[in-house]
């Protein structure tokens, strides 16, 4: 049996980072503790309780997840537990989508963190990969359509099911980013949130707007760090331009920007 504690140390880091993905500032169209960025129903206080919610989720796909193999049974476990997360987080916040990406991206990655007992994040992105392929059988196939169903059937792109079932190539790259760089500091971090704007096909982002924006928003992202450890401010002002002018959210990239942080961990 995993020792209860390690099971908490997984949630509580899980947990924490999403706290710092919510106060992490500037995030053009997200909430943040100086704007709500994009949003009308959502401000910093509704993420940080949100967050807090997720606790008990987290704790209980570590405690089932303890050394069990990657299975069918092991998905369909911690399926159930994350759509209650679902449910917890829908409660908490009177039915506004602060997490759902949130609970699945950091959902995977802490059960193939208790599986496999281990902090090696080439390990944990395989399993995680392995993990994620697995179809869950409990799945509502009657459910409505999702915002990144629609988007996946009408543009082909990848989506938050995709990120984790090819193991995170995003979350990766971002954590590259922190790896090699000389100093981690704000404008570091800054950079990992616009390459993850720039790589991801963030199914909000669509769901607000279209492809065409998606790949404008993108380009605009590369453009604010491209080559260069130091923002191009113009390139950043052009990007919250395109942000506020479509009201796009790439709450997608929150997430994975949370996942960034919580793996960073790993390295303390
Ligand atoms: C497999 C699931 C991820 C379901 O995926 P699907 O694509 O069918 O569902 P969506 O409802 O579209 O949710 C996906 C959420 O994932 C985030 N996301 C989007 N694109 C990407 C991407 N390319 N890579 C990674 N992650 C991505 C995103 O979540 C964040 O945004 C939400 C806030 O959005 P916002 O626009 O502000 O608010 P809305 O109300 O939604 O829209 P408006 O009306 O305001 O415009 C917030 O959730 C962020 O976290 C997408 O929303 C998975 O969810 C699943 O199967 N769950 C079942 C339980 C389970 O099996 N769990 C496993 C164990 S934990
Ligand atoms: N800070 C944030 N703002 C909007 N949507 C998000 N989804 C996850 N984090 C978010």
């Amino acid at each position: 049996m995993i020792r209860v504690s390690s099971a908490e140390k997984l949630a509580t880091q899980a947990v924490n980072a999403l706290k710092w993905e919510a106060r992490f500032s500037p995030k053009p169209g997200l909430v943040t503790k100086i704007s709500n960025g994009s949003h009308t129903d959502m401000n910093i206080d509704l993420f940080l309780r949100s967050a807090d919610s997720l606790y008990e989720t987290f704790l209980q796909i570590a405690v089932v997840s303890e050394h069990a193999p990657i299975s069918r049974d092991l998905r369909e476990q911690i399926g159930a537990i994350g759509r209650k997360g679902e449910q917890k987080m829908f409660e908490t916040t009177h039915g506004i989508n602060t997490h759902k990406g949130a609970i699945w991206a950091l959902g995977v990655l802490v059960s193939v963190t208790s599986s496999a007992n281990t902090t090696n994040t080439t390990d944990i992105f395989e399993k995680a990969g392995q993990l994620a392929q697995i179809p869950d059988r409990f799945v509502n196939a009657h459910a409505k359509p999702t915002y990144g169903s629609k988007a996946k059937q009408q543009y082909h792109v990848n989506g938050a099911r995709e990120e984790a079932a090819d193991g995170f190539p995003n979350v990766e790259k971002a954590l590259n980013i922190i790896r090699t760089s000389k100093q981690i500091d704000q404008d570091q971090w800054l950079k990992v949130l616009c390459t993850l704007y720039a790589n991801v096909d963030d199914t909000n982002v669509i769901h607000r707007s279209n492809l065409k924006v998606l790949r404008q928003f993108q380009n605009e992202a590369r453009s604010a760090y491209e080559e260069s450890d130091t923002l191009n401010s113009l390139a950043f002002r052009d990007l919250q331009k395109t942000v506020d002018h479509y009201q796009i959210s790439p709450g997608g990239c929150a997430d994975l920007f949370a996942a960034t942080y919580f793996l960073h961990n790993f390295d303390l």
